[in-house]
């Protein structure tokens, strides 16, 4: 176990690495102070400074290749940055695993849905429930069906199953619903871990229209009604700018400009290096 796994289980995270939160943690759940990630001599992530409000619906764009998805592993804590903070609900957490962090309620999903495709949605979805050996991947297909869930889970998960519109879908195995159903299994995996926070990457990508709005409708929904905030990364612009607060560019590893979507919009760095991609 890393010395800031001990720590942290101690309630000494705050001392690792000396002293203050970068930023006001009352106003910010997610504060990402100066990181940065190389891979040899690509700058993935290169000084990379954001916060994140409580309850808010934050956007992260950026041409292909800019760095967004090392920024959520590095934030997800699927890679250990080079340099700088990130901070998590007034604590710490760089240098945590990815179960700890989504042990706090940090909880991301992936571009392309990591759904156990052997087992059903329900189980899909159920596997996800906080303390269930299940949430960790390496246990799932080994406990799902010999360690029953609780009457409680199963009811939480066909609730949740529902509220994603997957009703239909339930018992059906993972590896047979369309690409866009496995998106929305994801989220409502996600959704059993009692996230505070989602970190979503491309919950539109290759889902028609209507879907891709109902999938941001819902997670407006969760905001008002759960109180979730969002970090989602997201190329279909003309459908992210219609559900979120505020927006961050990125651009070779920087944030090139950040504000309200109808100001990123008007923003000509941004039209550039999107013309320029
Ligand atoms: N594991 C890795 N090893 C080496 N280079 C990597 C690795 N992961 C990402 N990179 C490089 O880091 C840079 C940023 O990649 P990243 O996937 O974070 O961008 P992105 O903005 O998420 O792109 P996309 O929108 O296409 O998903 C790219 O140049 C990429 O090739």
């Amino acid at each position: 176990m890393r010395l800031a796994s001990i720590l942290a289980r101690l309630g000494l995270q705050q001392q690792v690495g000396g002293g203050a939160a970068p930023c006001d943690t009352s106003k910010y759940i997610l504060c990402v102070e100066n990181v940065k990630k190389y891979f040899g001599g690509v700058r993935a992530v290169d000084g990379v400074t954001l916060r994140v409000e409580r309850g808010s619906i934050v956007g992260l764009i950026g041409p292909n290749g800019s760095g967004k998805t090392t920024l959520f592993n590095v934030i997800a804590g699927y890679y250990k940055p080079d340099a700088g903070q990130v901070w998590f609900d007034g604590r710490r957490i760089d240098g945590l695993s990815p179960h700890e962090i989504y042990k706090l309620g940090l909880v991301r999903t992936f571009q392309t849905p990591r759904l156990w495709r052997s087992l059903t949605v329900f189980e899909n979805v159920a596997g996800g429930v906080k303390g269930h050996p299940g949430e960790m991947l390496r246990n799932a297909i080994l406990w799902s069906r010999w360690v029953p869930f609780e009457l409680k889970t199963g009811e939480k998960a066909l609730d949740t199953i529902a509220f994603v519109g997957l009703s239909p879908v339930a018992g059906n195995m993972a590896d047979a619903i369309s690409g866009g159903q496995m998106k929305l299994a994801e989220l409502g995996r996600a959704l059993m871990g009692e996230p505070k926070m989602l970190l979503l990457d491309e919950p539109a990508a290759g889902v028609n229209p209507t879907l891709a709005r109902q999938i941001f409708e819902g997670i407006v929904r969760l905001r008002e009604e759960k109180g979730i905030t969002f970090l989602i990364i997201e190329h279909r612009l003309e459908i992210l700018f219609d559900y979120v607060d505020y927006v961050y560019v990125m651009h070779q590893g920087r944030i090139i400009a950040e504000g309200k979507p109808a100001e990123v919009a008007e923003n000509p760095l941004v039209a550039e290096i999107y013309l320029g991609g």
